[in-house]
């Protein structure tokens, strides 16, 4: 059975990133996915952006929603605090065991906890199920016709405060139009747009930061 390539990524950080070191496992993924196979990590260039939200907001509780091989838990993981935790969302199976492994091997696993399963049935769990009260921070790279309805939930379970901050990949590519039109015309948000590029690729794509204003 051959493997995927998710597998061969992960197998190309155990062979040649440093343990316990997430910069070399962030530069490790970004030279693979660069220079072998093209893969959907938020990359280094967006990275940088999600690295500044992340540093500005300075999180004690951050939700991500599509962990994927954890390239960006492992990127946003390893700028939480003493205490703070991530918590990421992954419905395929075998990405989740890919991601646990990265994860794992960065030496962030004690501040990330990786959740199985569809945002939709976990996201109304948060509260009770993962002790969260409200979230400071959330990183949106999920389905892209998901960010508007889980934008929503997140509303209407209670998860979100005055000055919670939302951060969303791939504004251009694939697109996330509905959740532009549903934030952007929103006045309880504040919108900020972050131009840069499709991960690994000279496509133009974009970030858009919204906090919450309560
Ligand atoms: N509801 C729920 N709950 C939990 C979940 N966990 C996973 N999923 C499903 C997520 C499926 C992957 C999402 N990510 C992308 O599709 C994505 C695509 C591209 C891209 C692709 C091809 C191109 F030619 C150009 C750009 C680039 C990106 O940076 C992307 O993030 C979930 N869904
Ligand atoms: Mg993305």
């Amino acid at each position: 059975m051959n493997q995927s390539k998710e597998q061969r990524i992960l197998n190309f950080v155990l062979q040649n990133a440093v343990r316990g070191d997430p910069c070399s496992v962030m530069d490790t993924i970004d030279k693979y996915c660069s220079q072998k196979e093209w893969a959907m990590n938020v990359g280094n260039e967006k990275g940088l952006i999600l690295d500044k939200t992340v540093e500005e907001v300075n999180p004690s509780v951050a939700l991500e929603l599509g962990t994927y091989c954890g390239y960006s838990a492992v990127r946003i993981a390893r700028l939480l605090k003493a205490g703070a935790r991530l918590l990421t969302v992954e419905f395929n199976p075998e990405f989740a065991a890919i991601a646990k492994q990265m994860i794992e091997f960065a030496g962030v696993q004690d501040k990330v906890k990786l959740l199985e399963g569809p945002s939709e049935e976990i996201i109304p769990q948060l509260k009770k199920k993962y002790e969260v009260d409200t979230l400071d921070f959330v990183f949106l790279d999920h389905w892209k016709d998901r960010y508007a309805p889980d934008t929503i939930l997140l509303q209407e379970c209670n998860l979100l405060r005055k000055g919670s901050v939302l951060l969303a990949d791939n504004i251009i590519v694939p697109g996330a139009p509905e959740f532009l039109k549903y934030i952007r015309n929103n006045p309880r948000f504040q919108c900020t747009n972050y131009p840069s590029h499709l991960e690994y690729m000279k496509v133009e794509d974009a970030m858009e930061k919204a906090v919450f204003l309560g």
